[in-house]
């Protein structure tokens, strides 16, 4: 790589070229136009002859992706029911993503409130794809944040295994938590930490893991011009500094044998290539798992690797050919680049020759981002096992006391009325897996076999499900979402073009015949008379709590931030 063309040259860079145009560029509106030029020189100089037809796709309009969230159905399902159905097309490299035009605005109609599908641009679907998700693994999504990927990563667990969604900005963690309770995932923890104290909390635990970078976003500069600014703040010298500790402490926590995909949206080598290079000398039990260039991909470019690749061992810098590039003149896409890195069984790590001195050098180098360090630390609380985590100290029990009326203060149990719930108002078909957690009057039921969150910040304990405050318990949104319609005892169907669907979610009450109303046949109880909680569905998906009234009054229970804009 030329050297004048490193990350601090691009330090230099001045918000004087902002916006300047480039002399070779014809036509007023043409984006290319606007593209930083310490952006511009640099990829000219990686790219060579090819750079012409990469900066021309930065004038071809930006693409659009759905993915329908395979939790709720497929994708064939999906377009029987939505009027998307015949102008779309599918992305070739992702099960049941598709191409929308622009101006079809899936955002704006109920099939989105009802988390059928999430819209994602088209190449941010790969990384996932990469990672190979079985149902039961368990599975961290380390940069999460606002939950693109950790929605497609629960569709591939189908339920089973465990998530473990974090992001360390915590106002993005509402984001994801919204995100994840729309797609009605069941499964996951969503927490707001940083790396490094969910190493020492984890331990090798995951079997698959994914980095999706904070990066300097220069593969998005078509899809939103707004990272064109953002790009100056987010050098990419700090934004590889920061990759290069959360590669470290997600490192930490694979387990032998378990993969993790590195991710970002930008073309930078010090983001990509190198970051894999140095990641490589210095574990020498993590290894690239070649991915085929299928789709229109490229590959990585091991001579982009830098001084990294030079302390590389030969073989181990030429498998750096088998990460991928998702370049835009390529494919219909926005730039990505992905890596697969495998953890060596222990058996095959102990195998083999470490390329010892590369590692004290690296180490010497980025003394934070020293993984065995991390790992020792990850194993010596491992091995004290899970604990309860209802110690968890971040949610300080409210007083559940109420007065009996003979002077004494009942203790309120959220559980039981959690369950009172379950027993009175879901179906037969009901079947809650993990176990219940309360943390104040809120109640989850989370994953089983986790290890203790004691001292970490938790967004999301588990799958949300209700609240047992004012002496009542009041089911969640997160649990209308994630149930199926039959899961509850009653329930009420709307086609998605009934104008009563958009007055639902606007927070409207409706007016309901009883005859509409669906009400669940229980083995050996009595029926559930009409009144009370109704799982509120359009097209057979649920968007919310109603509760019905025998003068057919349904009122509406969805909470003022899930309504229709
Ligand atoms: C590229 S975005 C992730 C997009 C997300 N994976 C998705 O598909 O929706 C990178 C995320 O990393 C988060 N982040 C930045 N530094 C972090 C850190 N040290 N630890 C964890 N997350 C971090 C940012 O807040 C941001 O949400």
């Amino acid at each position: 790589m030329n050297s004048s063309l490193n990350s601090r040259s691009i330090g230099v860079y001045s918000k004087l070229y902002f916006k300047e145009r480039l002399s070779c560029l014809q036509g007023d509106d043409q984006m290319s136009g606007y593209l930083p030029i310490a952006f511009t020189t640099k990829m000219k100089s990686l790219l060579g002859e090819e750079y012409d037809r990469f900066i021309s796709s930065y004038d071809d309009p930006r693409l659009y992706g759905i993915r329908v969230n395979r939790l709720k159905l497929n994708g064939e399902a999906w377009k029987a029911i939505s009027p998307l159905g015949d102008a779309i097309r599918p992305i070739p490299w992702v099960e049941d993503g598709y191409y929308y035009e622009e101006g079809a605005r899936p955002g704006k109609h109920p099939h989105y409130h009802a988390g059928l599908y999430y819209i994602q641009e088209p190449s941010a679907m790969a990384p996932v794809e990469l990672l190979d998700v079985q149902p039961g693994q368990k599975v961290l999504d380390l940069c999460a944040a606002p939950g693109g990927k950790s929605t497609q990563i629960a569709a591939k667990l189908q339920g089973s295994g465990v998530l473990v969604s974090n992001d360390n900005a915590k106002e993005r963690t509402k984001a994801l938590a919204k995100n994840i309770e729309l797609a009605g995932v069941r499964n996951a923890v969503i927490l707001n930490e940083e790396p490094s104290a969910l190493a020492p909390a984890f331990g090798q635990w995951f079997d698959r893991i994914l980095v999706d970078a904070p990066c300097s976003g220069e593969g998005m500069f078509r899809k939103d011009e707004s990272m064109i600014a953002e790009w100056e703040k987010h050098s990419i010298e700090r934004c590889s500094t920061m990759q290069r500790h959360i590669l470290r402490d997600a490192a930490a926590m694979l387990a032998p044998g378990g993969i993790l995909v590195y991710s970002t949206c930008t073309f930078s080598p010090e983001e990509n290539e190198s970051q894999i290079a140095e990641l490589l000398a210095e574990l020498p039990d993590f290894e690239v798992v070649q991915v085929e260039p299928l789709y229109g991909w490229k590959n990585g470019q091991p001579d982009w690797a830098g001084e990294a690749g030079r302390e590389l061992a030969p073989a181990r810098l030429a498998s750096l050919s088998g990460t991928v590039r998702l370049w835009p003149h390529h494919i219909e896409g926005e730039g990505h680049y992905a890596a697969v890195l495998r953890r060596k069984e222990s058996d095959e790590a102990a195998a083999i020759s470490p390329d010892i001195e590369a590692q004290k050098e690296t180490r010497k180098k980025h003394p934070k981002g020293n993984a065995g360090a991390t790992l020792r630390a990850a194993e010596k609380r491992g091995a004290q096992g899970a604990k309860d985590v209802g110690k968890l100290n971040k949610a300080p029990e409210r007083n559940n006391g109420r007065h009996t009326g003979r002077g004494q203060t009942e203790t309120i149990d959220p559980s039981a009325m959690w369950l009172d719930f379950v027993e009175r108002e879901l179906s037969d078909a009901f079947e809650a897996t993990g176990t219940v957690q309360c943390f104040g009057s809120r109640v989850y039921l989370q994953p089983a076999s986790l290890p203790s969150l004691d001292g970490l910040r938790v967004v999301r304990a588990g799958w949300y499900v209700g609240d047992a405050g004012r002496n009542k318990f009041e089911p969640s949104q997160a649990l209308a979402l994630g149930l199926r319609q039959s899961e509850a005892v009653r329930s009420i169907n709307m086609q998605s073009d009934d104008p009563n669907v958009i007055r639902y979610l606007k927070g409207e009450t409706l007016f309901v015949e009883a005859g509409q109303l669906t009400i669940a046949q229980r083995e050996g109880k009595t029926p559930q008379p009409l009144k009370g909680y109704a799982l509120v569905c359009t097209d057979g998906y649920p968007i919310g709590w109603g509760k019905y009234s025998t003068d057919g009054m349904l009122k509406n229970e969805l909470p003022a931030g899930w309504r229709w804009m």
